[in-house]
C-alpha cells in the first residue's frame, strides 16, 4: 500500500456484546494491506488471541497495522458477554462514537466507520436520547439535518423519515423535509460519490403512488407540485413513483438514488438485494461516516459466524471518500 494516503479511519467498537469485536478482527485480516484504520474500543472485548497493536495516536497506525489490529484503547467497566448487553457498558459505547468524531473533526482520522450499536441497550443503559448514530452524529457535528443513505453496487436508497413509528410517517413527511432530503442527497452524490449530475427517483407514500387520489392524496396535494417545482429548478427527478415497481433491475437503471418515504420502503429492497455488501453512509456531515448495513446480531455473537463483507465495504467506501488513491 502507498502509505502517503488519508489519515486512518476510526472504527468505533459499537455494542461489545454484538458481533462488532469479531468483525473488527476479521476486517483487519482482510484489509491490513489495503488501507489504514484503527479500532476505538476495549482490547479486552476482542476475541481471545486476536493480534492487537495498541496505539496512543492514529498517526502510529501505518507503522503497526501489519502486525495486529490497531486499537486506540477505550476501557469499559464490564466485560463483553456475547448476546447480552451490559448496561454498565452503554455509556462507553456512546463515548467511543464522540471520541471518533473528535478525531475526524481535528483531521486525526480521515473518516468515521461505526460498528453496530444496540439502540435499546443504549437507551436503557445510559438514557441515549437518539434513535441511532445518524441523529447522534448530526448532534455532535452541530448540523440540523443529515440524510441516511444505504448504498451498494446495485442500488442507493434514502429513507426521508427514519426511525419513527409507521403511523407517524404521513405527518413527519412534509414538503420541507422531502425538499431538504432531495437537496442533501443530490449534494452528497456529487461530493462523495463523484456523480456530476445525479438522477433521483422519489417514491410515493401510498400504494400505486396514490393512483390519482384513489388510495391516498399526498401525491396529488403536495408531492407532485413539489417535484415539479424542483424539476424546474434543474433537479433531475423521477416521481412520485409507485414503490412496488421502482426497484426491479430495469427501473433501477434509471436513477442514481431512490428517495423513499419511510424506513422499510428504502431498506427492504437494498437488504434483499445486497445484505452482505450494503453500506450505510451519512450525508450532510462535515466528516465522512460509513457503517455496515446490519445490526448487532446478538443471535450469532460470539459464534464466529459473522460475515465481515458489509464492514469491509464500509471501510473501503470511507477510504475512497477520504481521498485515497488506488
Ligand atoms: N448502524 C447500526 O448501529 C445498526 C444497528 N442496528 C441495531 O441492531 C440491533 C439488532 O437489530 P436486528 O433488527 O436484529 O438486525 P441485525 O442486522 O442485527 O440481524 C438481523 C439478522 O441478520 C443476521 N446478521 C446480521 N448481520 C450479520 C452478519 N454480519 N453476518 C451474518 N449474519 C448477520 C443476524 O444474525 C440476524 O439473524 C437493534 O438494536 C438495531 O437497532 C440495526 C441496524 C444498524
Ligand atoms: N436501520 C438502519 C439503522 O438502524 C442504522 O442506524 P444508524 O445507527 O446508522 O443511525
Amino acid at each position: 500500500m502507498n502509505r502517503a494516503q488519508p489519515a486512518p479511519i476510526a472504527l468505533t467498537c459499537g455494542e461489545p456484546a454484538g458481533i462488532g469485536p469479531e468483525l473488527a478482527v476479521k476486517v483487519w485480516a482482510a484489509l491490513k494491506d489495503e488501507l489504514n484504520f484503527f479500532l476505538i474500543g476495549d482490547p479486552a472485548h476482542l476475541p481471545a488471541g486476536a493480534p492487537v497493536s495498541l496505539v496512543a495516536s492514529p498517526d502510529e497506525v501505518p507503522g503497526v497495522i501489519a502486525d495486529g489490529l490497531p486499537v486506540l484503547a477505550h476501557r469499559f467497566p464490564a466485560p463483553a458477554t456475547p448476546g447480552q448487553a451490559d448496561p454498565a457498558n452503554a455509556q462507553g459505547v456512546i463515548d467511543v462514537i464522540a471520541r471518533a468524531v473528535d478525531l475526524a473533526t481535528t483531521g486525526m482520522a480521515g473518516a468515521v466507520c461505526t460498528l453496530p450499536i444496540h439502540k435499546k441497550a443504549l437507551k436503557d443503559g445510559a438514557g441515549f436520547g437518539f434513535p441511532g448514530h445518524t441523529e447522534y452524529l448530526a448532534h455532535l457535528a452541530g448540523v440540523e439535518r443529515v440524510v441516511m443513505m444505504l448504498a451498494s453496487e446495485r442500488l442507493r436508497v434514502v429513507p426521508a423519515t427514519i426511525h419513527i413509528a409507521l403511523r407517524d410517517v404521513p405527518d413527519a413527511l412534509t414538503p420541507a423535509l422531502l425538499r431538504q432530503t432531495i437537496e442533501i442527497t443530490r449534494a452528497g452524490l456529487v461530493a462523495q460519490f463523484g456523480i456530476a449530475d445525479p438522477r433521483l427517483a422519489v417514491a410515493g407514500l401510498n400504494p400505486h403512488a396514490g393512483e390519482g387520489g384513489a388510495m391516498g392524496d399526498e401525491e396529488l396535494t403536495w408531492m407532485i407540485p413539489l417535484l415539479d417545482e424542483m424539476r424546474r429548478e434543474g433537479v433531475d427527478l423521477l416521481g412520485p413513483l409507485p414503490a412496488d415497481t421502482m426497484f426491479h433491475a430495469a427501473a433501477r437503471a434509471r436513477y442514481d438514488a431512490a428517495i423513499c418515504a419511510y424506513h422499510d420502503q428504502a431498506l427492504i429492497p437494498i437488504k434483499t438485494l445486497d445484505f452482505d455488501r450494503g453500506v450505510n453512509v451519512t450525508l450532510g456531515l462535515p466528516f465522512i461516516r460509513t457503517s455496515p448495513d446490519h445490526g448487532t446480531a446478538f443471535d450469532i455473537a460470539g459464534t464466529g459466524q459473522a460475515n465481515p463483507s458489509s464492514t469491509i465495504e464500509a471501510l473501503k467506501m470511507a477510504w475512497r471518500m477520504a481521498g485515497a488513491t488506488p
